[in-house]
């Protein structure tokens, strides 16, 4: 039936967020990481989540990034084409969030599009255009403290007017409570008043499925992995979509398991400070890693020995906001992440290669620096460990198994996911 949506993700963990969610609600999905130079077949794929790592970078980057995944999606034929970006709107005022959509926009030669950020089965919902984490508001949530991104509006028309220089409206909770068509109604009469962005209130699964069956034809939807959950039934409806009993299932695992964590989000601190209650990890120090290469060597020389010991291991450059401060007032925050990033990447690289074969990586970024640094292209999307955050595999070289890859964006998952996650495995 050929590929119904092409999705361009701005991070790797939001990537395999939403195709988490796309195969949940039975779509075949394929992850890719970055636009595919060679061929590849999809026969038997109903979405496709290019990966990119377009969420930091300068703005024109991002806008470009963005365009060439598009051009690629819509030769593979997508029908609609969605722009997935954090549930906690992560961004700043130099974009990318408003030049990426403007330029999808353009691109597609549309006049509107939505802006769905919500994920409520994780606490993200919108409500008259503010974006709460569980009971708090956005900038109350931990992540005003965001290394790269630190958001401290949660008023997401504000924040959107910033980056954007066209008309950015609302759609309150008060239309979406009357149902689709009056919910297509009300995005026609701001198209009228040329309002391009629309900020989508969703206090719950029952808003997100009224958001989609309205937008269900706009070539370019936006948001969270919480409209990914419910589009599948209404291209089902549409009969779109081939009956699959099982979207997801993967190999049996292989392999010792290793937990790199460069996030610094709330949820981490606490999933780091739950493992090493049990278990034993290294801390990075960025303005150490900055010294030379022998705290990468003595980091390593820790992860090869408890390995040896039968793991799990933790590698963390996880902090709490003041040693992120204090680490960034000397480096810079763009160094000082770098240096974390490659870190990670370099002992992902190594301790693969060495026989780690299951592979938690915690943060957006920081997942993207680890797939790339093992030269990822595609990932099979398997089980969920928890909301937002499936199991992945990847084939390794010779006759060893699957490596399993689990890409944790930094406020998902429970307490104890760094070890919950592998008894989940197959
Ligand atoms: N101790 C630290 N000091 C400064 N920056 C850090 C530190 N630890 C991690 N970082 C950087 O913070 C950023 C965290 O972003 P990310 O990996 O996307 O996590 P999240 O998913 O929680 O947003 C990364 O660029 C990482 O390298
Ligand atoms: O939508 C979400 O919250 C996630 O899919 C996501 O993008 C999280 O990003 P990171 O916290 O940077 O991993």
């Amino acid at each position: 039936m050929g590929v119904v949506l092409g999705a361009i993700a701005d991070d790797f963990t939001g990537a395999t967020d939403l195709a988490n969610n796309l195969v949940r609600s039975g779509m075949r999905c394929v992850q890719v990481i970055g636009v595919p130079e060679a061929p590849l077949t999809l026969e038997d794929v109903d979405a496709v989540v290019v990966a990119l790592k377009s969420r930091s970078c300068p703005a024109s980057q991002a806008v470009s990034e963005s365009l060439a995944a598009l051009d690629w999606l819509q030769a593979q034929g997508a029908r609609q084409c969605f722009f997935k970006y954090c549930s906690t709107f992560d961004s700043t005022d130099a974009g990318n969030i408003g030049p990426v959509s403007d330029a999808l926009l353009d691109r597609l030669g549309a006049e509107q599009t939505v802006m769905v950020p919500a994920f409520p089965i994780n606490g993200r919902t919108v409500y008259q255009g503010h974006l709460f984490v569980g009971d708090r508001l956005l900038n109350d949530s931990g992540m005003q403290h965001h290394p790269l991104n630190p958001m401290r509006d949660a008023d997401l028309v504000r924040v959107l007017s910033r980056q954007s220089s066209r008309k950015v409206g609302l759609a309150p909770r008060q239309v979406l409570a009357q149902g689709p068509e009056a919910t297509r109604r009300h995005l026609d009469a701001l198209s009228a008043e040329e309002v391009c962005h629309v900020i989508c209130d969703t206090l719950d699964e029952r808003d997100l499925e009224v958001i989609a069956e309205a937008v269900v034809d706009m070539p370019l939807v936006t948001g969270g992995s919480g409209l990914g959950q419910v589009l599948p039934e209404q291209y089902r409806r549409r009969g779109w979509l081939a009956e699959v009993t099982e979207a997801g299932r993967l190999s049996p695992s292989g392999g010792s398991a290793l937990v790199l964590s460069g996030s610094c989000s709330r949820a981490t601190l606490g999933q780091v400070d739950h493992f090493l209650a049990h278990h034993s990890g290294f801390a990075l120090d960025p303005l150490s890693l900055d010294e030379g290469p022998s705290h990468l060597q003595a980091a390593l020389d820790f992860a090869r020995e408890r390995l040896a010991d039968g793991g799990p291991v933790l590698v963390y450059a996880s902090a709490d906001p003041d040693r992120v401060k204090a680490a960034q007032a000397v480096l810079g925050t763009e160094r000082a992440g770098q240096l974390v990033e490659a870190a990670l990447g370099n002992l992902a690289r190594q301790l693969v290669v060495e026989g780690v074969g299951r592979l938690v990586v915690a943060g957006g970024e920081t997942s993207g620096a680890v797939v790339s640094a093992l030269g990822i292209r595609t990932l099979r999307i398997g089980e969920q460990i928890d909301p937002g955050v499936p199991w992945t595999q990847v084939p390794l070289e010779g006759d060893r198994a699957p490596l399993s890859l689990a890409l944790k964006s930094g406020n998902f998952g429970g307490p104890d996911f760094f070890t919950r996650a592998f008894e989940v495995l197959p």
